[in-house]
């Protein structure tokens, strides 16, 4: 049975109690920074569809700020609290965790995580710190939880390479389960951050998807990698006031350079829309 309505829990102590007598069936965790919107639903759904009638299904919402490393970027991030809540709801959500900073963090923080290799490429080389970040807080949640499987979207790529290989380094017994992007109609990846945007800057970002199927269309077909990345950054940097952070075409596995023309590869972008940074992927493999 769902347990409706949705448990909201904010110290690590009542999580655990909470979590207590669930261990019998399937864990199903969805971390989240809140601002929820239709992509962290489908993450949820996915999570409420694993655990099933007898599993648990735990969202968190903690805007984590070890990760940041722009201070404007974690002050004006987006909070919804209350419609997180409701959403969470909606989608079968039993227990969600809203801790805050103080009771996450608590003491001095002398222990960092550092994943090393896929982490020096695409967001790693452009958002000094943010991964170590990540790890931390993700691992901090793990022992939190205790999940059987944990779900993460596909539109942060890397975030879910480097969680993967994190899991797989330290021997974390939980399955991580990657979920495909979900997009507005008009294409542009759903993002708390969207909200941000300018009219005119909402109104020219489905440009990112459309130049990436462009990409993929011209890369499947010859075009070599450094043109495909040229041409995405000069199509989006012609939009008035957009800047490409990157446009990297790499390996999807390892997320360095191709190995061969025929690896599985990732076209992966991070542009400003002023001072709102948006990030969109999409696989490419040639014949
Ligand atoms: N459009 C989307 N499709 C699928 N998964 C998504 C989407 N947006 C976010 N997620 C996933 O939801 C989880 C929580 O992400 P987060 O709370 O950072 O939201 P976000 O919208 O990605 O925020 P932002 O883009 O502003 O960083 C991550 O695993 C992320 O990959
Ligand atoms: C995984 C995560 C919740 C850790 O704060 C965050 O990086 C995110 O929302 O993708
Ligand atoms: N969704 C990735 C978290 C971040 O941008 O900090």
């Amino acid at each position: 049975m769902y347990s409706f309505p949705v448990q909201n829990i904010s110290t690590k102590q009542a999580l655990r109690r909470a979590l207590a007598d669930k261990r019998s069936g399937r864990i199903v965790f969805v971390p989240t920074m809140g601002a929820l919107h239709e992509g962290h639903a489908s993450l949820l759904r996915q999570a409420r569809e694993l655990a099933g009638a007898e599993g648990c299904v735990v969202a968190s919402i903690f805007l984590n700020p070890v990760q940041f490393d722009n201070a404007g970027d974690l002050a004006s991030y987006p909070s919804t609290p209350e419609a997180d809540l409701k959403l969470c709801e909606t989608c079968g959500v039993d227990i969600a965790f809203t801790p805050d900073p103080a009771s996450m963090y608590e003491g001095d923080r002398s222990i960092s995580l550092e994943e090393t290799n896929l982490s020096t490429a695409l967001c790693g080389a452009t958002r000094p710190g943010h991964f170590a970040g990540v790890c931390l807080v993700v691992n901090k949640l793990f022992n939190l939880v205790q999940p059987t499987d944990a779900i993460f979207g596909k539109k942060d790529y890397q975030q879910l390479a480097i969680l993967r290989r994190m899991v797989r380094d330290l021997d974390i017994p939980i399955t991580l389960h990657g979920a495909e992007i979900v997009r507005e109609a008009d294409g542009l990846a759903r993002s708390s951050r969207n909200v941000r945007l300018t009219p005119e800057h909402r109104a020219a970002a489905p440009a990112i998807r459309q130049n990436l199927l462009a990409a993929k269309q011209a890369y499947e077909t010859g075009t070599n990698a450094d043109d495909v990345r040229r041409d995405l950054t000069a199509a989006l940097e012609a939009i008035p006031g957009v800047r490409v952070d990157y446009a990297e075409l790499v390996d999807a596995e390892t997320l360095h350079e191709l190995r061969t023309p025929a690896s599985p590869a990732l076209l992966a972008v991070a542009a400003w829309f002023g001072d709102v940074r948006l990030i969109d992927n999409i696989e490419l493999q040639r014949a």
